[in-house]
């Protein structure tokens, strides 16, 4: 493990030595690398191991923000503890949505489905507030880049379009990484907030931090973040400089 870059590390030790403290991540491609299969994409080594240790330091919370709806992201994380789960973008806050979305979604993924089902490899992701066209897995990349082109063509303008890493999300909200990270941090009264993260709608989350906080690019492309690390088990390593700063 190569070490932390010299601003990252001094901006982490004035982070650690304030209170109350959020700590918030993305999951897929931070926290567990990206994998062809949404459901086998399992965290990193060392992942549940930081997570509790820095779940159990007072005046610390320890959040993760995610694409995934929450129940898909504690199944296929296995993570437990004292952890605030915010799923759907944000759109999933307080627990689970309401069924006149799950309505919207189902209509949504009922004209999405026969697309998807002509290019092989592509598969479509049903999600509380959105309907994901996936096409990590298909060999024909020109295929793969029509038919996210056709699925954004077919939709209609109300919906909320997430592009991200081989992947083109349609949302029924509008809910947004950016906007839920700001409320959970202002109902703990947080003094400084550390994100991670490292895909398109990540840059929400980047965006809507100052000063005082610390924001991490994982891997590569445009940022605004602060800071960047290259890939899962670096962001790993991070945690545990911080976890050990905070012990
Ligand atoms: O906000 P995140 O926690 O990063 O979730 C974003 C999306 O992650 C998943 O898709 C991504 O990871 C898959 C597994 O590694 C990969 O196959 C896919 O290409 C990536 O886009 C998840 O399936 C989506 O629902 C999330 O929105």
């Amino acid at each position: 493990m190569s070490a932390l870059p010299g601003d990252l590390a001094a901006a982490l030790q004035a982070f650690a030595a304030r209170r109350p403290l959020l700590i918030a991540s993305d999951y897929d491609g931070v926290l567990a690398r990206l994998v062809d299969v949404p459901s086998e994409a399992v965290p990193e080594p060392g992942v549940a191991e930081v997570l509790a240790r820095l779940t159990a330091v007072p005046g610390v919370t320890v959040a993760l923000v995610s694409g995934r709806g929450v129940a898909d992201l504690q199944r296929t994380s296995g993570l437990t503890g004292e952890l605030r789960w915010i799923g759907s973008h944000g759109a999933e806050f307080d627990g689970p949505l309401t069924g006149e979305l799950a309505a919207r979604r189902d209509a949504l993924a009922a004209r999405l489905a026969p697309l998807v089902a002509g290019t092989p490899g592509a598969h479509l992701e049903i999600k509380p507030a959105s309907v994901a066209v996936h096409v990590r897995p298909v060999a024909d990349r020109s295929a793969a880049a029509a038919l996210l082109e056709d699925a954004r063509a077919l939709v209609d303008s109300s919906l909320t379009l997430k592009p991200g890493k081989d992947v083109l999300e349609v949302a029924v909200t509008d809910a947004d990484k950016g906007s839920a990270v700001r409320r959970l941090a202002a109902e703990i009264g947080a003094a400084a907030v550390l994100y991670l993260g490292d895909d398109v709608t990540d840059e929400d989350a980047f965006r809507a931090l100052g000063a005082d906080d610390v924001t991490v690019k994982i891997g590569d492309g445009v940022t605004v973040a602060d800071h960047r690390v290259p890939d899962p088990p670096a962001a790993v390593a991070m945690l545990e400089f911080l976890a050990a700063l905070l012990a």
